[in-house]
């Protein structure tokens, strides 16, 4: 509790000041004002977070937050927990989807384990492991608030480690069977948006499929009684480990001035969460694509955030993350390298 209070205490709101610097450059360089839309956005944000005119943004580290769920039992996945277990051995091979991405964006990657239901020992997983998986959220919490606040913590150290070692910009993603679930109930616990507009396939589960997770999360929000004002009791009652480790890297990134960048709708109900404890972090928080999954668009509604990408993915692991942080680079190579309209000499339209 004491890490998560201090992080906390250290999340200030962003340098306007740089932000103000950035727009007025952004406006004096040779295009019609606005006309490079959310990159534009994009750098006075990144400005604003490292109050730093042409911020780095070149060491990227992405972070992976491994965890099962009890609630696989009620048949919510399609998939067989042990696929958790298996992708985490592939993550550690080399040979998953985030393995190509954030190789191909020159992103380092780190493995947690949050909450699995096995024991893998590798040199390089980072074993953090809260507990072997939440309980069945569809019978009892999910976890207790103490299990909640250490997983938090364990996401604030991860990123303060990454920081220490020169991450300039924090990727977030996910691997956990049954993950769509928790992400669904704590959307439709924060933003009131009815169920079922919210819920989605997930990994591939048929019609017949998609109406018991309905169910289920019904029965789930229903049965664990929550504040709603409490990102941490939501957490705990309908939440995963991994997404609790997310929003706990979105604190401690915004507490240390590191952009978090975002992927799909199990990260987005980690933003939720954090949002809910800090409301701050929303402007330290990069968005990337927008998922296939339906709730997503609902997350980006509660956050205010706008994505970059629509490429129809639906994967995670933070795939999409990684594929929006060259955007971080682009953004502040046009706010720091193109020529104004007096060094141009070219005749500006809006003076
Ligand atoms: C082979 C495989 C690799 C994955 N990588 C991410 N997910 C994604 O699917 C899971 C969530 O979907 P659901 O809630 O329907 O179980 C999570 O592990 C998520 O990261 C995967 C799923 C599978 C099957
Ligand atoms: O939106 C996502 O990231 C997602 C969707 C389905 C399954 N796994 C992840």
């Amino acid at each position: 509790m004491k890490k998560l209070k201090q992080t906390l205490q250290n999340i200030k709101s962003v340098d306007l000041e740089t932000m103000e610097a950035a727009t007025a450059r952004l406006d004096q360089l040779t295009k019609p004002k606005g006309s490079l839309g959310k990159l534009e956005k994009l750098a006075i944000k990144l400005t604003g977070i490292r109050s730093e005119l042409y911020p780095s943004f070149k060491n990227k580290t992405h972070i992976v937050m491994a965890a099962d769920h009890g609630v696989v039992e009620e048949g919510v996945s399609p998939c067989a927990q042990e696929i958790t277990t298996q992708m985490v051995t592939n993550f550690l091979n080399q040979g998953a989807a985030i393995n190509v991405l954030a190789k191909q964006v020159g992103a380092e990657l780190k493995i947690v384990d949050i909450g699995m239901v096995d024991d893998l020992e590798a040199e390089a997983l980072i074993t953090k492991k809260i507990k072997n998986g939440t309980n069945n959220l569809a019978q009892t919490r999910a976890m207790t608030k103490k299990e909640a606040i250490l997983a938090l913590e364990v996401g604030i150290e991860v990123v303060e480690d990454a920081i220490k070692s020169g991450a300039e910009v924090i990727g977030i993603g996910e691997m956990g069977i049954g993950n769509t679930t928790p992400s669904s109930a704590i959307i439709a616990a924060i933003t009131g948006a009815p169920i079922a507009e919210i819920v989605g396939f997930g990994s591939g589960l048929d019609a017949a499929g998609v109406k018991n997770k309905i169910e289920v999360i019904k029965t789930s929000l229903k049965l664990n009684k929550f504040d709603s004002d409490d990102g941490i009791d939501i957490l705990a009652a309908v939440g995963g480990l991994e997404i609790a480790g997310m929003a706990g890297v979105i604190l401690g990134a915004a507490a240390n001035k590191v952009p978090v960048v975002m992927d799909g709708l199990i990260s987005g109900a980690a933003a939720l969460i954090a949002q809910k404890i800090e409301p701050e972090i929303v402007n330290y928080l990069i968005p990337s694509h927008i998922s296939v999954e339906p709730g997503h668009k609902t997350i980006y509604k509660k956050l205010g955030l706008s994505p970059f990408l629509d490429l129809d993915m639906r994967l995670g692991e933070g795939t999409g993350a990684v594929l929006a942080m060259p955007f971080l680079d682009t953004s502040i190579s046009i706010l720091r390298d193109m020529a104004t309209f007096a060094e141009a000499a070219v005749i500006n339209p809006n003076a």
